[in-house]
């Protein structure tokens, strides 16, 4: 298969422990390209680990996997084609909003004039352009978090790693945000999406996979998540993600009991 046609995210058997600690267990898993996938799971899963990884920025203990029809082992050949909004976005308090983008573009070996409209129309968009040229550290933490999701997308990568990215934003621009990721789908490019907060997922991914103790212990288009096996009853998302990670829970606290 050539690169072209290659998933946006594949992955096999990625795992990467901390010493005693398993942080991603035998990870096997395919992401369409031009699809948002929204990666779930409760807090110390293995999310912001499995993001790491496929954005070659820690390497997996083993397994192996390929990011836009590139090997994360080779980090040069993946880079160009990523952009990701980590918890805490890398920005430099002293350059101010522009300056901070320009310099994401530079990094990114975009064309001046090309750079020059895709961070006017983002900062546009994300209503920053009256606070542009103001420092980064007199931003609050809204605007902050808009410097870092522009400075994610604003290459178009062929794949978009989003950590909370309506983290700190208020409701006109999380709206936005939303807007930003289903255009970014539109057009051909994928997102992967990790938040706590369900209904976004539930509006925006076309496949969910639910992260826990490591382990991909789910995975399926929002409306397959949200029936019941059983009855077929459909729920919430937020019931479908209890019930879920409680089940492997009780699932792990039974095998701890087994062994004792
Ligand atoms: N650098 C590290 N050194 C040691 N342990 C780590 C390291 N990074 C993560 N871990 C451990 O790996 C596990 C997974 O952490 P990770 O940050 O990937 O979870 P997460 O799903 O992103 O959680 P959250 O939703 O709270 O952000 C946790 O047990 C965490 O303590």
């Amino acid at each position: 298969m050539s690169a072209a046609d290659a998933p946006a995210i594949e992955t096999e058997g990625l795992t990467k422990r901390y010493g005693e600690t398993v942080a991603v267990s035998d990870l096997t898993m395919a992401v369409e390209r031009g699809t948002v996938y929204g990666f779930l799971g409760p807090n110390g899963a293995g999310k912001t680990t499995t993001m790491r990884m496929l954005t070659t920025l820690t390497k997996p203990t083993a397994g192996t996997a390929r990011v836009a029809g590139h090997s994360i082992a080779d980090r040069e050949s993946v880079t160009p084609h990523i952009g990701y909004l980590p918890e805490e976005p890398p920005i430099y308090d002293e350059l101010t909003g522009r300056e901070q983008l320009e310099y994401a573009a530079g990094l990114r070996d975009m064309p001046a004039d090309t750079a020059d409209e895709r961070i006017a129309s983002l900062l546009e968009r994300f209503d920053l352009r009256a606070d542009a040229n103001k420092r980064i550290e007199d931003y609050s933490k809204g605007m902050r978090q808009k410097v870092g999701v522009i400075q994610a997308v604003l290459h178009e990568p062929a794949v978009a790693f989003l950590d909370e990215p309506t983290s700190g934003l208020d409701p006109r621009a999380a709206r936005t945000m939303r807007d930003t990721i289903a255009d970014l789908a539109d057009r051909e490019m994928t997102v992967f999406l990790s938040t706590h907060i369900l209904p976004v997922v539930d509006e925006l991914a076309d496949e969910i996979g639910v992260l826990h103790g490591g382990e991909l212990v789910a995975e399926g288009d929002p409306e397959r998540l949200k029936s019941r096996a059983e009855t077929g009853d459909a729920r919430s998302l937020e019931d479908a993600f209890l019930e879920i990670t409680r089940e492997h829970g009780e699932g792990e606290l039974g095998q701890e009991r087994a062994a004792e």
